[in-house]
């Protein structure tokens, strides 16, 4: 049995007095990916936030490599961030500095930075992992939507994170552009043994990246199963997401 990268329990979030997250519980392995599923607005990103320490939780535990956030310092928060990268739902790369900036920029913020030479060398690493080094000198209004997730998730890579949590990776996507999408979620676990949690709203990415999908809904994740188990449940509302 692989050993648990990331394990939450218990957990739950309100705003406001609105009920968001009721007791979820996930133990991610390392090398899975797993694939959260749930209706706009279920608390998918809340859960994501929660997990690398950018929302603080009601109460439960969330654990990251054996470690309980709770007992975490601030220091200790930020080098545990390096290794569980975050590729938000909308790119978030800074406008006005161009692709290699944007990629230099988390290496430049660590405590102990690499010299420009090497930083150079990594940031065009990282794109022709995600076969974008041709885009270095671009600014990001001059990318595509796709473009623009690839060159994230390069700038997400290149902290060499161990886990990656993917909010909506193909949202808003052309079906082509998300299969790239996908084919390099999968490379990333193929050759970097990355363990992922991807949230999405997408069944075509939930059928080629899971191996296990959980179902977040009214609060709670009871769901669980491959994408065909949950496809084939006794459930109505359960199949009505795979219809
Ligand atoms: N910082 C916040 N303050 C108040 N309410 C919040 C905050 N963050 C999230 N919420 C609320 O929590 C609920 C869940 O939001 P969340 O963004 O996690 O949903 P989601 O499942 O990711 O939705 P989508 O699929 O549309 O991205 C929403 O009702 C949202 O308004």
């Amino acid at each position: 049995m692989k050993e648990d990268v990331i394990v939450v329990k218990d957990l739950f979030k309100s705003f406001n007095g609105k009920k968001v997250l009721e007791g979820i519980n996930i133990n991610l392995k390392k090398e899975e990916n797993l694939c959260i599923i749930g209706k706009s607005g279920s608390g998918k990103s809340v859960l994501l936030r929660s997990i690398i320490g950018l929302i603080e939780p009601d109460s439960g535990s969330i654990s990251v490599f054996g470690k309980n956030l709770d007992d975490l310092n601030e220091d200790e928060i930020i080098s545990l961030r390096k290794k569980v990268g975050y590729l938000f739902q909308e790119g978030a790369l800074y406008d006005s500095m161009n692709v290699e900036e944007n990629l230099a920029f988390p290496l430049k913020r660590q405590p102990h930075p690499k010299s420009h030479k090497e930083i150079k060398a990594t940031v065009q690493l990282a794109l022709k992992r995600v076969g974008l080094l041709s885009s270095i000198n671009k600014m990001p209004q001059e990318l595509s939507g796709g473009m623009k997730k690839r060159i994230a998730l390069a700038r997400t890579l290149i902290l060499e994170p161990e886990v990656i949590l993917y909010d909506e990776p193909t949202t808003g996507l052309d079906p082509v552009t998300s299969k790239e999408i996908i084919e390099l979620i999968l490379e990333m676990r193929a050759t970097y043994g990355i363990s992922a949690i991807i949230v999405t709203h997408d069944m075509y990415c939930a059928r080629l990246t899971a191996d296990r999908i959980l179902l977040l809904n009214n609060g709670k994740m009871d769901i669980e199963g491959s994408f065909d188990e949950l496809k084939r449940s006794d459930k109505g509302w359960v199949r009505a997401f795979f219809e």
